[in-house]
This record gives C-alpha cells, structure tokens and sequence, in this order.
C-alpha cells in the first residue's frame, strides 16, 4: 500500500515539476506575471470551478497585482485588478472585442442554425466598417433603451404592472425571492412583449428558469442534450412560443425594444426560428439579474431600520395626495408616485439599489485579444487570450471604498454629497462598449417596485431576524447572484395606512438619464 503511494506521490510531483517546465518555457517575460499555484492548469480551473468569483478575490488580496495571467488547459486569461488598466482595455475595443464572444455565446446558448451562425459571424467586430448583425445590433437597442419616448412607453406599462402587483399583495407569509422573481418576471415581459407576452403562459415562466442552470454546458459545448436535458427542452418550448409570438405578430403590439429587435434581424435575414432562438437568450438579459437586484435591495431596506426610515421619508415627501370620485357620493384617496421625482429628488433610494449591486455584483467583463497587444505599452496580451474584468475584485476594494468598510452595507454610500469612492469602481453594469444598455429600464423598475413595497407594507422574516443568505450555489456566468436560500416573511400593511386608498406610480416623460454608472455621471 505504502509503496503506492509513495508511487502515485512521485508522479504527482514529476508532472506537476514539467507542468511547471512547460508553463515556463510557453510564457513570455512581457506577458502579465503569473499567479503561481503548485499544480500548474488544472490548479487555477479546480479553484474558479469551487470559488467562482472569490478566486479572483482571493488572488487580488494574496499578490495584489495591476494585471495577472491564469493559464488553463488550452486558454490563457489575464485578469485585471488595477481601474487605470480597465480603462486602457475599454478604449482598446477593437483589439480587445466583446462581440466575437458575445456571437459565441449567443450561438451555443440559443442553438442558432448554421445560417443564423453565419450571418452573426459576418464582419463580427467591424474590421470591414460598420455593417453588419453584430456590430449594428447595439446600437440599434440602444434607442428604444436609453431615455426617451420609447423608455418612457415601456416604462409606463411597467409602472402599470408593478403598481397592480403591490396592490394584489394581502397579509400573507411568502419566500421573498419567489415572490419578487415572478412579479418583476411578468411586469418585465409584459412591458417588452406586450398583449401577447409569452410570459403570460406559467410554463413558460418555469421553463425560463428551467433554461439558466444549463447555461455553462451550452457555452462548453459538452453534451448539452444529455447534460442539460431538461434546460435543452425548456430552451426548445421557449423557442416554439417565440416562434408563434413573431408569427402572429405579437412584437406589433409591444416595445419599441422587441419591435426593433426583430427587424434589426429580418433586415439581416435571419430565419424566423432564430430571431425566436436570439429571444430566448435575450430573455436572460432582461430577466436573470432583474429579480436578484430587486430581492437583494429589498433585503437590505427591511434589514436595516435606518434605511428603511429614511428611504420612507423621502418618498413621503414625493408622494401627492388628492381626493377623487369614487362610484356614487363615495371618495378615495389617490397617492401618486412619479418615477422622475423618485429618480431627481430620492438620493438615498437610489442609492440603496447602487449599493445592493457593489455589495451582490458579481459580473465579470470579457474580452477577446484579436491580435498580440502591449496594454498600456506594458503588458504583452497574446492573440487569442481573453482578458476579464471582474466586478467584485473593484466592488471590494479598499482602495476604492475605503478599507473601514469596504464590506459593509451602507445605504447612503453613493449620496453625490458623501463621494467617498471611486465611481470607475462601480461595476454593476459592466463599463465601456458593453456598458449594460438596459440599465435604465431595470433601474426604474426596480426603484418603482421598492419604492411602493417599503411605503405601503411591513415585510417581517417569520425566523425572527433577517439573516443575510449565502450564494454560494449561484452559477458562474451571473451578475447578480440568486440567494441560496430563500427567506420567508410575513407580508403585512403598515399601520395607519388607509385600506380604501388607491396608489398609481407616474411616467412623466423625461429623457433624463439616471446617474448610475460613471458613464452616466
Ligand atoms: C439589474 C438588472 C441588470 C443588471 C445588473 C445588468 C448588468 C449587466 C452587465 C454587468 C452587463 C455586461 C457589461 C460588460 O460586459 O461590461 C450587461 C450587459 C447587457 N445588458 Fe444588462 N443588466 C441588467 C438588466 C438588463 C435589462 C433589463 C436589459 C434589457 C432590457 C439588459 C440588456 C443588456 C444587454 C443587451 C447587454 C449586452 C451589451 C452588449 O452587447 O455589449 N440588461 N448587463
């Protein structure tokens, strides 16, 4: 047994001994030094598939590098620590490309035909000019996304939506992430897709989040019809309602969003199963991180009294109140909330939600090196290589927030007046070219959902004290982690509250945008 082991030890250390010989022999002096690990390659993939995001944390504390490479079987990353290198990656974004990965994904996620493939492959990066499905496509979101009459059109259902679902709620006890996920899921695709929201359909609902966990084996390539069964099958029922949706000319009916999205594609040609199939990946965007930004901002309002209180005051101080007619000599009260008073003159709120998402945020940006390049004329990137982001290395650092508290939730930490941060270190969003173009839309819908959840209800945990759940099991490709674990409160309304008052949440127009990213400011 013992001579085993001792055989089994001396080739564990031959091969990680040549591992090291090769490590060395194929890295280049000007290249981003390496993080050292005793088991060269499989080493750094066993810890990112463990620690997910900490690994880079973890990195950053213990050599506390600008820029590092990981080398894994057949791939290298350089990963960046350091705000002025992040900058120097995000202007280089023609040798440092998003959209080649992005078309990557976007195939092996959605299963796209070779067709579809092809024309999203075409002049991918614009080396050719500006032309093209890939390079066009963001700008053409961009409109019905950014503030303006189209936002103002979606934003306006939204309110609806999330207005009627405040109003449904009764005392009850419920999983608070359940609860928040299926009503900013259905105001969400409700104001995108309009009267024919497929989302309307419950089994396209569950199917949505039976699609995500299968997500890392479509991006691998590695058996997804066995490995990701059930997620293949619920993406495939997605795809057939989509399909009808576009057949039956549902996107007439909805947002500027959906409709520009489909003729962006049949303008390029694209199939009509596909443009259903791009959907489908769509829908990830515009749901995966929506309802755990929701759940992790609520959390923290209910959690701490301090913020609770003061988001309430000033939300009080919003609020209109006039008298109307009800049916016969009946009166009610109409409160109104207006988005654009919330957005101009409810800092601390708005605050709570950039807060939630340093604090939760998770989101990695990637880049593809196109060719050999000298970052900032000091780093050799080799072509080929991806160069990555990771927002919660920039969310906790102390550099950047402070090192009294970098780990701590404060609510008042993005008050303009309090500017005790960096803001290229807020990540939430992403940054530079892929800067999230949804931002505004998601952001009102959440501040609107708070907003009017913090003023009409108390939310009490039925275990007697919020305890903050962990994420561990959240998967790698999320921006904002979903809890691990769900936390059951008793929903009840405040006291004093009038029962017979009617509530409404305003759009006035405005095109306006909201300071949330550094590129807002
Ligand atoms: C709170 C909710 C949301 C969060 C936290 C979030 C976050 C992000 C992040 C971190 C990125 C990547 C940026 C980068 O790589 O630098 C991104 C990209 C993107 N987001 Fe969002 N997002 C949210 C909601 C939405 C919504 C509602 C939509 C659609 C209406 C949307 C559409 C997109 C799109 C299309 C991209 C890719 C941009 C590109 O092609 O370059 N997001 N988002």
């Amino acid at each position: 047994m013992s001579d085993i082991l001792a055989i089994l030890a001396t080739v564990l250390v031959a091969s990680a001994g040549c591992l090291h010989l090769f490590l060395r022999y194929t890295q280049d002096a000007r290249e981003p030094p390496m993080a050292s690990t005793i088991f060269p390659f499989i080493g750094p993939m066993i810890n990112l598939s463990r620690k997910k995001t900490k690994y880079y944390v973890g990195l950053r504390d213990k050599y506390n590098l600008p820029i590092y490479t990981l080398r894994l079987p057949g791939s290298r990353l350089y990963i960046v620590n350091s705000i002025s290198l992040i900058s120097a990656v995000q202007r280089q974004f023609k040798t440092l490309a998003f959209p080649p990965l992005e078309a990557k994904f976007t195939t092996s996620i959605c299963g796209t035909s070779k067709i579809a493939h092809d024309i999203l492959n075409t002049n991918v990066n614009g080396d050719e000019g500006f032309w093209g499905y890939s390079v066009t496509f963001y700008k053409a979101i961009h409109t019905p996304l950014a503030p303006g009459p189209e936002l103002d059109a979606m934003n306006r259902v939204m309110a609806q939506k999330v207005s009627a679902s405040v109003d449904r709620l009764e005392e009850r006890v419920v999983g608070l992430f359940e609860f928040i996920r299926h009503e900013i899921t259905l105001a969400t695709t409700d104001s995108v897709y309009g009267p024919k929201n497929p989302f309307k359909d419950p089994a396209i609902v569950e199917s949505f989040w039976t699609f995500l966990p299968g997500i890392m084996i479509f991006i691998m390539g590695i058996f997804p019809t066995i490995l990701a069964r059930k997620s293949f099958q619920a993406r495939e029922f997605m795809t057939q309602a989509f399909t009808r949706y576009f057949e039956e000319g549902g996107h007439n009916q909805g947002s500027g969003l959906i409709r520009t999205r489909y003729e962006h594609s049949t303008e390029h040609k694209i199939p009509i199963e596909d443009v259903a199939r791009f959907e489908v990946g769509n829908t990830i965007a515009l749901l995966a991180n929506t309802s755990p930004t929701a759940f992790w901002m609520v959390y923290h309002l209910y959690a701490s009294p301090v913020a609770l209180e003061e988001c309430r005051q000033e939300l009080s101080s919003i609020i209109s109140i006039e008298t109307i007619a009800m049916e016969g000599e009946e009166t009610a009260t109409l409160h109104t909330l207006d988005m654009s008073q919330v957005k101009g003159s409810c800092p601390i709120l708005l605050s709570t939600m950039q807060e939630a998402l340093r604090v939760h945020g998770v989101g990695v940006s990637s880049r593809v090196v196109m060719e050999d390049h000298m970052l900032d004329n000091k780093y050799l990137l080799k072509k080929g290589s991806t160069v990555m982001i990771p927002g919660v290395v920039q969310h906790t650092s102390s550099s950047s927030w402070g090192s009294a508290d970098v780990n701590g939730f404060d609510h008042r930490r993005f008050l303009p007046k309090e500017k005790r941060h960096q803001p290229v270190a807020f990540r939430g969003f992403g940054g530079g070219t892929t800067l999230c173009p949804g931002r505004h839309f998601a952001s009102t819908e959440i501040l609107a959902f708070a907003a009017l959840l913090i003023l009409r209800f108390e939310l009490t945990p039925v275990d007697g004290k919020w305890v903050c759940p962990n994420t561990d099991n959240s998967s790698f490709w999320e921006t904002m982690p979903t809890p691990d674990q769900d936390i059951r409160v008793k929903i009840s309304p405040r006291t004093g509250q009038d029962k017979r008052a009617r509530w409404r949440v305003l759009v006035s127009d405005s095109d306006k945008a909201m300071p949330i990213s550094v590129e807002d400011l």
